[in-house]
């Protein structure tokens, strides 16, 4: 079942053209990500979704009805870049207060819970801790028992840690049955938690796959570096259809090449009785994806 539908959004604030055309649709249970580089439109476009923008252009559903219905207020949670709240409002209240613009809301202390924020519950936001604040806007854009949850760079000033609870937190969200429209700036967040990834440039669709799809767009491209236990002619592998490059490196060798090149590479040099010591290998990334996607012109 499709929960949101975006066709051929357009919006712009004045002279600025922030979104031009983008279309896609999430599908229900997706986590979709948004992807793109700063001032691309991810946040114009998911505030038209959210409804909390009107689209200049374009079509956009979800869950049936056009963006910015008010029967769509309880059923979708938004947690937006700075939703700060003030610096003297406790956790608890917090939670209370947003409790009551529902008709439904989830259990506010179960949720606080989930999130580990029980023994934060009178600390006032003010003293929070960038984490903290953080589980805190997610708490609130989930009080309602929502379908869909938007989240706009849920992680971003987090530390390794929490930034990895994060995601657990979010898997278990998924779980739950909520659809996820999240848009991010990390790519190693993209990969792991999002099942597709729309990536936007300039106000428009560069690329929409999933994280192995894009990866792949990058290029099949891998490096692998090693130290041979004894030498060997270079031609053993140069000869293989895998190897592009080789170069020695001191006592080292780089070979670029691309298919099953490590495979490739290692099979000939058993058979010579030559292990490859300290070997790595590099492959295509979504970072790689990402600037092959959007760079330049
Ligand atoms: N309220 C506004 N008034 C005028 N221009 C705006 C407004 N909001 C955004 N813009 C402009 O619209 C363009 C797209 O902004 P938007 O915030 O949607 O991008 P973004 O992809 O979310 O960027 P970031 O990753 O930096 O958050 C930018 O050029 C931005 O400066």
């Amino acid at each position: 079942m499709t929960v949101i539908e975006v066709e051929n959004l357009a919006k712009r604030y004045g002279e600025t053209v922030a979104v031009r055309d983008v279309s896609f649709t999430v599908e229900a249970g997706e986590i979709f990500g948004i992807l793109g580089p700063n001032g691309a439109g991810k946040t114009t476009t998911v505030e038209c979704i959210a409804g909390l923008r009107t689209a200049d252009s374009g079509r956009i559903t979800v869950l049936g009805r056009p963006a910015g219905d008010p029967e769509l207020r309880a059923r979708i949670g938004v947690q937006l870049q700075e939703s700060e709240l003030q610096d003297k409002i406790t956790v608890r209240e917090a939670l209370e207060l947003y409790s009551a613009f529902y008709p439904n809301p989830a259990d506010w202390r179960e949720l606080a819970g989930d999130l580990g924020l029980t023994a934060k519950l009178r600390t006032r936001f003010g003293k929070l801790s960038g984490g903290q604040k953080q589980r805190l806007s997610i708490a609130l854009a989930l009080l309602g028992n929502p379908e869909v949850a938007i989240l706009d760079e849920l992680t971003t000033g987090l530390d390794p840690q929490a930034r990895r609870d994060t995601w657990d937190l979010i898997s278990g969200i998924r779980d739950r049955g909520v659809t996820l429209l999240l848009v991010t700036h990390f790519m190693e967040e993209a990969e792991r938690l999002c099942d597709r990834i729309v990536v936007i440039d300039k106000g428009a669709v560069a690329a929409l796959d999933t994280p192995g799809g894009l990866i792949n767009r990058a290029g099949d491209e891998q490096r692998i570096r090693f130290r041979p236990s004894a030498p060997f002619a270079d031609e053993l592998l140069t000869a293989l259809p895998e190897v592009r490059e080789l170069s020695h490196q001191g006592p080292r060798i780089e070979i670029i090449g691309s298919g099953n090149l490590l495979h490739a590479v290692i099979s000939v040099l058993a058979r010579d009785g030559i292990v490859a010591a300290e070997l790595t290998l590099e492959q295509a990334t979504l970072d790689d994806a990402f600037v092959h996607l959007t760079r330049g012109e």
